[in-house]
């Protein structure tokens, strides 16, 4: 018969110290290798709905920034403009992942995006300890823009044409984290709507950044069941080709391809919903979610793999 007294409580859900000694030291060799470097984390509406899981990205936003990394953090908020439009009686329309906007739309996405949503990150990353900034691409010149070439049928949706990244560093270099809205101007005073993937891939190029990891609500891409370990820009053509990838992940990988091509080496699609996966993707050898690589190195690799 077990001896009640002498057994230690049982807790299965807890690693050894061991265990969780040697998970800090793999993360010791990212940790000197990132510091100083400056990491664009594309922040998306789909992974915001839980408040658990926001807590573990605003905790693991933090510990990054506290390691040195400067952190620029874009968001999204997609669910929430749509759904501020409709209580005020309008209805959202999407052609490929982008939304048509018109300028009562801009007014929503300006309450909504630079307004509700923003303010709503900075005070939770506030609260774990990372000093954030809110940054609309209105202040301080952040995003310039002008119509999407689409701009016929999107209306004002725009493409970012120039980044303050004077701006983004200073606030990086006091040790703050901005929160950037996107949201872009022009000299004529039009405001437009900008994909929030594609301003965090234009902020990432401005910026040079090391990384851009782009947190969704799914476990990387799919075919199928199955989850890519990497992709392709001549697969992620074919994949859009044949509608496996649709939607908002349009925007997604066409942005991923075009910051590749613009020198960014690394960029990573992660899941929002699973938790501390920033951390995981960033401080473990064996990473996690989709990574964009070129056709070159997917000839040599690892591409067929799943995850
Ligand atoms: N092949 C694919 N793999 C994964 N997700 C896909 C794929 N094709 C379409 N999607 C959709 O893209 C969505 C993510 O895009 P989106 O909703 O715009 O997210 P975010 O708010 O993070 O930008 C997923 O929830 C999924 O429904
Ligand atoms: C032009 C365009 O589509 N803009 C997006 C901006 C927000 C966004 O991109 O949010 P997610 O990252 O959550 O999708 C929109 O209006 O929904």
């Amino acid at each position: 018969m077990e001896n009640l007294q002498n057994s230690e409580p049982k807790s299965p859900r807890k690693a050894p110290k061991a265990a969780i000694g040697q998970v800090l030291i793999e993360a010791l060799p990212y940790i000197r290798q990132f510091e100083g470097k400056t990491f664009v984390i594309k922040y998306g509406g789909s992974a915001m709905k839980d408040a658990s899981l926001k807590n573990s990205v605003a905790q693991n936003v933090t510990l990054l920034r506290k390691v040195g990394i400067n952190i620029v953090l874009v968001h999204g908020g997609g669910d929430a403009i749509t759904k501020t439009a409709e209580k005020l009686g309008h209805n959202s329309r999407f052609l490929h992942g982008r939304r048509v906007t018109d300028r009562e739309m801009i007014s929503v996405i300006q309450m909504t995006l630079a307004g509700k949503v923003n303010q709503d990150i900075v005070q939770l990353l506030s609260q774990h300890g990372g000093k954030a900034v809110g940054v609309s691409g209105l202040d301080a010149d952040t995003i310039k823009a002008v119509p999407h070439q689409n701009a016929d049928t999107l209306g004002l949706v725009g493409e970012v044409v120039h980044i303050n990244t004077d701006y983004i560093d200073l606030l990086c270099h006091a040790g703050l984290i901005p929160v950037i809205a996107p949201i872009g101007f022009d000299d004529t005073g039009n405001i437009y709507n900008i994909n929030a993937d594609d301003a965090a891939s234009s902020i990432a190029i401005a910026l040079k950044a090391e990384k851009l990891i782009y947190v969704s609500d799914v476990e990387g891409i799919h075919v199928g069941e199955r989850i890519l370990k990497t992709i392709c820009k001549t697969e992620a053509a074919d994949f859009i080709e044949q509608g496996i990838i649709s939607g908002g992940m349009i925007p997604k990988v066409l942005s991923a391809f075009k910051t590749l091509d613009s020198g960014v080496g690394k960029i990573h699609l992660i899941d929002g919903k699973s938790t501390h996966s920033l951390l995981l993707e960033i401080f473990t050898h064996e990473g996690v979610g989709t990574q964009f690589i070129a056709d070159q190195e997917s000839d040599q690799s690892l591409n067929s793999q799943s995850r």
